[in-house]
């Protein structure tokens, strides 16, 4: 469903991740992981246009159902974006405005998608709130983001990113901003999106630990490059590569396991 071929993405020129290739199959998660500066970021805004900085892919193309969206033009990305792929932010409660309260964005943004009256769209927006497992979503719809908790303000984002059951869904450190208990309920509503919808998740990550946990395939970068690549069970057991060694070590392991 998507193909990132021999992708290079530059900013002003300067190349920052290179060579990046990557096959994704419907219903798949994977897992970009590596540290901070290693271009995980990039590449996941580079699937969705929205390099910042006047980055651009420079060599390379970005094929998803088929359709190379190098050539898109800024309409085409403006009705893929939400409907066919969704983004969403390590705290997306800070992406909202803080003076503007959750139900007034939710159903603002419902309606800069589809023609349908104000309480329609109200509507529209409890039942999402409410299937990302938020309890009292009219409450919830009356709130302002700073009322609520990372752990609910991430679940508003993925309802928002959900309305429209995008094929895919790319998350930028998702469960960064949580504490634990809260990263593993985030975790597994992610989960939950691809077992019913049949999502495909990109989940950017620096703790290679939730890229384990959720994900079927995983890319670790380094640089800009891909350092090592493989179905879970390869990174996690057999890999070779020093770097991802080394990643390994550093999350915690209970009884031979390694946990979120
Ligand atoms: N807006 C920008 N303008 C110029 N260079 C940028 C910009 N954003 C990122 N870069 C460059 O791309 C490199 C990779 O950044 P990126 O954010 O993709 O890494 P990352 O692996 O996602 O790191 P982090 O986990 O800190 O977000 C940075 O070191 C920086 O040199």
């Amino acid at each position: 469903m998507l193909q990132l071929k021999d992708v290079t993405i530059s900013y002003k020129n300067e190349p920052t991740v290179e060579h990046f290739n990557l096959n994704m199959k419907q219903g798949q998660i994977v897992s970009l992981v590596g540290e901070s500066g290693s271009g995980k970021t990039t590449v996941i805004r580079a699937i969705l246009g929205l390099l910042a900085g006047g980055g651009k892919v420079s060599e390379g193309s970005v094929l998803f159902e088929n359709q190379d969206l190098l050539s898109y033009t800024n309409e085409q990305w403006r009705k893929l974006r939400g409907t066919q792929i969704s983004m969403i932010f390590q705290d997306s409660g800070a992406m909202m405005n803080p003076t503007r309260k959750v139900g007034k964005v939710f159903t603002e943004y419902i309606l800069t998608h589809e023609k349908i009256s104000k309480k329609e769209a109200w509507a529209k927006g409890c039942e999402m709130l409410g299937r990302m497992n938020l309890a009292s979503p009219d409450n919830v719809m009356n709130s302002y983001p700073f009322q609520l908790s990372g752990g609910m303000r991430q679940r508003v984002g993925i309802a928002m990113g959900m309305t429209y059951q995008p094929k895919l869904l790319l998350a930028d450190e998702p469960t960064s901003a949580l504490d634990v208990t809260t990263q593993a309920q985030i975790v597994r509503q992610m989960m939950e999106l691809r077992d019913n919808y049949g999502t495909s998740i990109i989940v950017v990550t620096h703790n290679l630990g939730v890229a384990a946990y959720m994900s079927d395939y995983i890319v670790v970068m380094k640089n800009g490059k891909i350092e090592d690549e493989g179905t879970r069970e390869h990174i996690l057991h057999e890999t070779e590569n020093e770097y991802t060694k080394s990643l390994l070590n550093a999350v915690p392991s209970v009884g031979g396991e390694r946990f979120v």
